[in-house]
C-alpha cells in the first residue's frame, strides 16, 4: 500500500513539474516487519510505521516523506518537520470483505452463542461493529493488506490463524474491516463485499488521507509540495487533526471523526469510545472552512464536556 501511494505522490509531482527528476526510497519500517503484536503497545501505528522515515528526513536523506495521515499519532510533537502536502482523499469509508464460503447475511445472522469472527485490531472497527453485526465477534487480526502469507487477506482467505503476542492465536476470521482506500491502493477492490456508510462507522482521523512531509527549513520542497496540495482536503484534515491533538489521542485511541466540506462550510463529526465499544460519545459541529482547526478545538471540547476524557485515559492501560 505505501507503494502505491508513493507512486500516486511521485504521479502528481512529475504532472506538476514535468522538468524535475524524483527518486523513491523504500523503507522497510519496525511496523511492516512486526505482524503480531497489538500496535498499541508500539505507541500507536505512529510509533511503529513514521518515526524511522522521519528520522531519515531530518538527517537530509530524504527530501520529503509520504505518509498515512491515519498512522500519524496525534499526541506528538514533529520538531523540524511540516506536512507540505495533502493529497486529494480517497474515500474515507471502512468496507467489509468476506472469506469465499462467508456471505453477509452469515455476519447479520450470527449467534452470539456461536459467533462469526471478524478480523480488525481497531478498537473503533470493533465499537462500531457491535451494532452493526451484534451477534459476530471482533478478533485481533493484523499484517499488511496483501503481499505475504502473513498479509491480512491471504490469512482470511486461507483460514490461517492469527498469532498472538502472548504465543496464542485466535481465528481464522470469516471476515475482515478494512480502509477501502486500502483496498483499491493494492487493487484488491473486487473483494469490497459491502462500503459502510461513514455514520454506521464513522472513519478515523485522517483515513483516507495521503501527506507529504519535508524539513521546516527546506524551502524550495515545501514550494513544490504546496503545488501537489489540495486545499479541502488539508481543511478537513486540519480539523480532524486538532480534535486528535487536544483529546491528546494516538493513532489507534478509539476516537473516530471526518469532516466534509458541505455547501461551503465545514462539517465535522467525531466520537470517543469505551475500550469495549459499549459506551459511545458523539458530537457534530460546522463552521467556516478558513477557520478548521477552531471547529476542531470546539468538537474536542464538546466530547470533554460529555465525558470523553474518562474514555481516552482508560485506553492508554
Ligand atoms: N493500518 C495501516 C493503514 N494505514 C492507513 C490505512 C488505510 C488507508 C488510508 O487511510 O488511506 C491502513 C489500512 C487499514 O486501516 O485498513
Amino acid at each position: 500500500m505505501a507503494l502505491a501511494q508513493t507512486e500516486e505522490v511521485l504521479r502528481q509531482l512529475k504532472l506538476a513539474r514535468p522538468q524535475g527528476t524524483f527518486e523513491k526510497v523504500l523503507f522497510d519500517t519496525k511496523g511492516d516487519r512486526d505482524t503480531t503484536s497489538k500496535l498499541v503497545q508500539q505507541g500507536g501505528k505512529g510509533g511503529a510505521f513514521v518515526s524511522e522515515i522521519r528520522d531519515a528526513v531530518r538527517r537530509k536523506e530524504l527530501h520529503a516523506a509520504m505518509h498515512s495521515l491515519k498512522d500519524i499519532p496525534g499526541n506528538e510533537e514533529t520538531p523540524d518537520l511540516t506536512i507540505g502536502a495533502y493529497l486529494q482523499r480517497d474515500t474515507a469509508h471502512d468496507c467489509l470483505v468476506l472469506r469465499a464460503d462467508r456471505s453477509e447475511a452469515d455476519l447479520s445472522s450470527s449467534a452470539a452463542t456461536a459467533p462469526l469472527t471478524i478480523g480488525s485490531t481497531s478498537v473503533r472497527r470493533a465499537a462500531f461493529l457491535r451494532h452493526i453485526y451484534p451477534g459476530c465477534e471482533t478478533i485481533h487480526f493484523r499484517g499488511s493488506v496483501v503481499g505475504s502469507e502473513k498479509s491480512r487477506l491471504f490469512k482470511l482467505d486461507n483460514q490461517l490463524p492469527q498469532e498472538t503476542e502472548d504465543g496464542g492465536t485466535v481465528g481464522p476470521a470469516d471476515a475482515l474491516v478494512l480502509a477501502a482506500s486500502g483496498l483499491k491502493r493494492v487493487n484488491q477492490d473486487h473483494r469490497i463485499e459491502r462500503v459502510f456508510s461513514t455514520s454506521e462507522m464513522l472513519p478515523a482521523v485522517g483515513q483516507g488521507v495521503v501527506v507529504v512531509e519535508c524539513r521546516s527549513d527546506d524551502y524550495e520542497t515545501l514550494e513544490l509540495l504546496a503545488s501537489v496540495d489540495h486545499f479541502e482536503t488539508r481543511q478537513c484534515a486540519l480539523a480532524e487533526r486538532e480534535l486528535l491533538w487536544i483529546l491528546n489521542g494516538h493513532c489507534n485511541s478509539p476516537i473516530a471523526g471526518i469532516c466534509e466540506m458541505d455547501d461551503g462550510e465545514l462539517r465535522l463529526r467525531a466520537a470517543v469510545m469505551s475500550l469495549d465499544g459499549r459506551k459511545m460519545i458523539e458530537t457534530e459541529v460546522s463552521g467556516e472552512v478558513a477557520l478548521p482547526r477552531e471547529l476542531g478545538r470546539e468538537a474536542a471540547f464538546q466530547l470533554l464536556g460529555k465525558g470523553a476524557g474518562e474514555l481516552i485515559e482508560a485506553s492508554r492501560l
